[in-house]
């Protein structure tokens, strides 16, 4: 065994592991308790990947000798797993700020969507937009990101809807990749609305026969990565059949099928999305018995996002009968123009007050099981030997009030780790 190690985090109050047996994923009752190791210690190898997790004095004695590049010692604050973020939309220029007003003076969601505005509005803010500009603005919503826990984002094209624009923001989504340390599982969402000017039959069209064939192409070549495909499957936007269309068109090439369904009206995407073997649908506010106990069937995970219900004002996911259903439940900020949160813990405390989760069903939904959704939860989404080395350290006794405490979680975070690597150290003394 090698004598040198990357870094050491030890005498941490608690170290939450998450999983206790490599799980890919939790559900039922498995999510009420967590894997948990009081007064733990981690360590983390050159390699990025945690070689041990255990108790401090165990660890202690297994590595007497050993030398690390970096000694953190932990005591009072706790260890959790770097938080999974399995839905956002962050590449994008000019905000909706002046739309927060009209909702909160009784305009809905699709009133504006269909009056221009909405994903319109921004479509036509990011086409104009820079690559540069995109990619800064991206980089500091990234960093943002970070400094809240999360290590692994999903990051959606989806305001380009023609080919070149497309292309612009999965480029800007992956030169951020190689730039940063977060993890970044990524998807063309060129589906996203039907622009302007075109039906959806010829939005469908060209996103079957332009746009995924030159994705194709370029992954091929190695110039683009891409991890997912999405559809915002919704009443006025794109209907089943074309839904259907393209999902079986990403999945032909490769992708995992992760795409939005029964967000405002009931669509049956739940029933395509098991049908299909996606691994993820998102939202799901308006999902039927019938397509809880298919997704529950196929092992199709539902990303639910209390922010979006939160600030459109919906009734809320019915999270509890998916997770007594059997569902694998995910969480998402569902960070975009619409609802600005990019904050996990933020998700993780909406999810347990307006969908009624408990903190344990909270924490694993914000990590192996958002980590699935990703098809990454043999590297992330918990503490356990050759995963990533990914942490969140709070400063805290007991790891809920990661959860308990909200809005103020900068004051929380002490540390963020990546792959072993401090990405982020908050001991600011200010002189007030
Ligand atoms: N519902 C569709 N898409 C996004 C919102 C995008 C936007 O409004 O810009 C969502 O997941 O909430
Ligand atoms: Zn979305």
């Amino acid at each position: 065994m090698s004598t040198s190690f990357k870094t050491l985090v030890k005498n941490a109050k608690q170290v939450v592991l998450v999983c206790r047996n490599a799980e890919k994923y939790l559900t039922k009752n498995e999510m009420q308790s967590l894997a948990i190791i009081e007064n733990g210690s981690v360590v983390i190898g050159h390699d990025g990947l945690i070689k041990a997790v255990g108790p401090a004095d165990t660890i202690e004695s297994q590595f007497k000798g050993t030398t690390f590049d970096q000694v953190l010692d932990v005591s009072g604050m706790c260890v959790l797993p770097g938080l999974v973020d399995a839905h956002t939309h962050p590449v994008w220029a000019g905000d909706r700020v002046h739309e927060f007003a009209m909702k909160l003076a009784g305009a809905t969601y699709m009133e504006l969507h269909e009056a221009g505005g909405g994903i319109h509005f921004t479509v036509e803010h990011t086409r104009s937009a820079t690559e540069k500009h995109l990619l800064e603005e991206l980089k500091s919503r990234l960093e943002r990101m970070v400094r809240t826990g999360t290590t692994l984002v999903e990051c959606k094209s989806g305001y380009g809807l023609d080919l070149d624009t497309e292309l612009k923001m999965l480029r800007v989504i992956n030169s951020a990749k190689k730039s940063l340390s977060i993890g970044i599982s990524t998807t063309h969402c060129g589906a996203h609305a039907v622009p302007k000017g075109k039906t959806m039959e010829e939005a469908t069209q060209d996103i079957v026969t332009v746009q995924l064939p030159v994705l194709k192409k370029q992954m091929a070549s190695g110039e683009l990565q891409v991890d997912n495909i999405d559809v915002f499957c919704e009443k006025g936007v794109f209907d089943l059949s074309s839904t259907r269309r393209i999902l079986e068109a990403g999945k032909d090439m490769g992708l995992n099928i992760n795409f939005h369904g029964d967000e405002l009206h009931p669509m049956n995407s739940a029933i395509l999305g098991a049908e299909l073997g996606a691994l993820a649908i998102s939202h799901l506010e308006e999902v039927t018995d019938e397509g809880i106990a298919a997704m529950a069937t196929s092992k199709t995970s539902a990303v639910l996002l209390p922010t979006t219900a939160y600030i459109l004002r919906l009734s809320p996911p019915r999270a509890r009968k998916m997770l007594d259903s059997g569902v694998i439940v995910a969480l998402g900020s569902d960070f975009n123009p619409n609802a600005y949160c990019c904050s996990m813990p933020m998700v993780m405390h909406l999810a347990c007050v307006i969908m009624k989760m408990s903190m344990t069903e909270a924490l694993a939904a914000g990590t192996i099981n958002a980590a699935y959704a990703l098809n990454r939860s043999n590297t992330h989404g918990s503490l356990e030997i050759g995963k990533q080395g990914d942490l969140l350290i709070i400063n805290a006794p007991r790891w809920e009030h990661l959860i308990y405490q909200f809005g103020g979680h900068q004051e929380l975070i002490r540390y963020i780790i990546i792959k072993g690597e401090i990405v982020y150290e908050n001991n600011k003394v200010l002189n007030l």
